[in-house]
């Protein structure tokens, strides 16, 4: 039988990203795990105990070897707001494995709308005019002009992961 590795998301972007850095050598099952922090979240801190809490979450409640938490954010730098997202792999013997994307700062018109107590999600498709932004080229896609998916975003994080954990089994 396959390895599995647990994906802590419904969210076919960010499934999409795992299949791509982990599909070869583990069976990828995405399903939902709670974050444990707010739906929005809004900052670095929470935005990663999100991530934490999702893979922890299915470390424990799956026969899985590896489970691996994505959450996306919001959080504030120099006064201003910026995208945000973290990734967390965690394995069977408890290892936590973290890794950091891509931040660019939120327009204005975005900002207004997040205050207004919107979700990023929300806010996105509001923008766009289009429905699932948040599963399609998320707020990043639409904020680099199609440059970098979410899905491309989550990718990166995931190779950062990979490459931790790779390494932590040849020390
Ligand atoms: O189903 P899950 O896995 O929860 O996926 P999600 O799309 O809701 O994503 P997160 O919970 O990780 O993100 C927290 C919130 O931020 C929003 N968000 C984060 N990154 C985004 C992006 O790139 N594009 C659109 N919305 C984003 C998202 O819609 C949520 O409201
Ligand atoms: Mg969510």
């Amino acid at each position: 039988m396959e390895k599995g590795l647990y994906v802590g998301s419904e969210n076919p972007a960010k499934i999409a990203s795992v299949k791509e850095v982990f599909g070869k050598d583990f069976e990828i099952r995405g399903v939902s795990a709670p974050s444990g922090v707010s739906s929005q979240p809004a900052s670095d801190e929470e935005t990663m105990q999100g991530a934490v809490n999702r893979a922890r979450y299915l470390i424990a409640k799956t026969d899985g070897k590896l489970a691996l938490g994505l959450e996306g954010g919001i959080m504030t730098l120099n006064k201003g707001l910026y995208l945000c997202n973290w990734g967390a792999l965690v394995t069977e013997q408890g290892g936590v494995y973290l890794a950091g994307g891509a931040r660019v700062p939120l327009p204005e018109s975005v900002v207004k709308l997040l205050q207004d107590g919107l979700e990023l999600g929300e806010v996105m498709d509001i923008y766009t005019k289009q429905r699932d932004t948040r599963k399609k080229e998320g707020a990043i896609g639409i904020l680099t002009n199609g440059h970098i998916t979410r899905s491309e975003m989550f990718v990166h994080i995931n190779l950062m992961l990979k490459g931790q954990y790779e390494k932590f089994l040849t020390y």
